[in-house]
């Protein structure tokens, strides 16, 4: 019988995964598939280096053509990242008919319409679930588990980085830049892992997601974003004075009338909600759709085993197409033109640390400033700062408009007894 060939482009953290689990499962490939699966060539950029994994040296590669060009290759597996150089090799493997796997989630959330449309113009799949919250099946959870339903809500913690760091820095008081070392050593962060803090990881994941939940193209400029480089120490420990953990959560939620929001920040959560208690680089994404209600989706979101199980159970899934004979048929083009929510139309809860003058009259004047648009609180607390004449108000409102909150924030930066705005953050209720 002959086998499945493959063609690897990488072996770093993910890559190595990839050898295990085929090397390992080649049993459980073969009853699936009925064919044996082989990797016939692997893509890195240095070939002498000390690798994880045993390999024949001949089947490293610097050259791209080796794969790309070799017809006998069935399927190219992406895990080397970056975006522009990326794009070019997976539309030329495309366009030889050759089946794609990715775990790139900053390729897919730029380029991902375009290449969906070439793989399928060339009857060939383009599966990319490790892209998304790594381990957790829950691309497919979307547009298979669910596609019967309406999705109008997603929520989740989809960066296993900056969870670690947050985790570490809350439970084990380690700094930020300790625990990013450590998120690092773990293989768990990028390469340069700027877009890790950023945000910006977290976003591409959340524009992906959203399109999929809610049909229509999310652009990744469409996702407001927030990273965690300016969480402090102190914000966490206010936060745990008041009941909350702090959490990057990305949010997509529309409408009835279909319009969306989306975005990334660290974002305050009751110690009891089911993400709070989401640790280390474990992600989650909590999914309501109308008809099934709530639904939870829980794993590890990075990391070398976890991310390869989703790259070889999509190879599994280009597999079983194959011997069907329908490969290239499963993408599904999105239903709904995009409108996104106004600042007017977002509504929510907020965080608010401020160093003020300690003077009689500034707490009045504050609650005042938040009632001119219509913002009540729902806590608020007032600390002298010991042997200065300031003190600090942290404060969360009621819910209210998002651009009443920006309204006030503006209003306060001109308040001549308001020091230092030190923080603010998105505050999490309920789930629904
Ligand atoms: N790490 C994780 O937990 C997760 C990663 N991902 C995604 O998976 C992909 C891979 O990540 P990861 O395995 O962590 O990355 P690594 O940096 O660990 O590995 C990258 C691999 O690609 C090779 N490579 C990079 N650039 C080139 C190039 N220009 N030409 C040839 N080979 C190249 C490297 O070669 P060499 O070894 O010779 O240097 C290396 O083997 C990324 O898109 C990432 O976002 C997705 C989910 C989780
Ligand atoms: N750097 C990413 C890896 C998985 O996508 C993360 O930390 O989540
Ligand atoms: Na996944």
């Amino acid at each position: 019988m002959k086998p499945i060939s493959i063609g690897l482009l990488g072996l770093g953290t993910v890559g190595t995964g990839v050898v295990k689990i085929i090397s390992n499962h080649q049993d459980k490939l073969m009853h699936q598939v009925g064919c044996p699966v082989e990797i016939k060539k692997i893509l890195v950029k240095d070939l002498v280096k000390e690798r994880d994994v045993t390999i024949p040296s001949d089947m490293l590669t610097i050259s791209s053509d080796d794969i790309i060009y070799d017809p006998e290759i069935d399927v190219v597996i992406e895990v080397i990242g970056g975006v522009e150089e990326t794009r070019k090799l997976l539309l030329q493997a495309l366009n030889n008919k050759k089946h794609v796997v990715t775990a790139n989630k900053d390729l897919m959330a730029v380029y991902g319409p375009e290449l969906l449309s070439v793989a399928s113009r060339n009857g060939c799949d383009l599966f990319y679930e490790a892209s998304v919250a790594g381990g957790i099946p829950i691309l497919r959870g979307l547009t298979d588990g669910l596609a019967s339903d309406r999705i109008t809500k997603m929520m989740g913690i989809v960066n296993g980085t900056t969870n670690y760091i947050l985790t570490k820095m809350c439970k084990e008081k380690l700094s930020y830049t300790e625990a990013l070392k450590r998120a690092q050593e773990l293989g768990f962060a990028e390469s340069d892992p700027t877009a890790d803090v950023g945000g910006l990881d977290a976003a591409r994941k959340m524009a992906i997601l959203a399109t999929l939940g809610f049909s229509m193209t999310i652009d990744l400029d469409d996702v407001k974003v927030l990273g965690i480089t300016e969480v402090s120490d102190e914000d966490l420990a206010f936060s745990q004075k008041l009941g909350y953990t702090v959490k990057l959560i990305g949010l997509a939620q529309r409408c009835k009338e279909d319009k969306v929001e989306v975005s990334v920040e660290p974002t305050l959560l009751p110690i009891d909600h089911p993400l709070a208690m989401v640790n280390d680089e474990y992600n989650a994404v909590y999914v309501y759709g109308e008809a099934v209600g709530e639904t939870m989706f829980y794993g590890p979101g990075a990391g070398s085993l976890p991310t390869a199980t989703a790259v070889v159970s999509d190879l599994v899934a280009v597999m079983k197409n194959m011997r069907l004979g329908v490969n290239g048929s499963s993408a599904v083009l999105p239903q709904f033109e995009k409108r996104l929510k106004t600042a007017e139309e977002i509504c929510g809860k907020h965080f608010l640390r401020l160093r003020v003058k300690d003077e009689v009259g500034v707490f009045a004047q504050i609650t005042s400033i938040f009632a001119e648009d219509g913002i009540s609180f729902e806590k608020i607390m007032q600390l002298p700062i010991k042997g200065e004449q300031a003190s600090e108000i942290v404060l969360i409102s009621h819910d209210a408009p998002l651009a009443n909150f920006e309204r006030v924030l503006k209003k306060l930066r001109t308040y001549d007894k308001v020091e230092e705005i030190k923080s603010t953050y998105k505050v999490e209720g309920g789930l629904v």
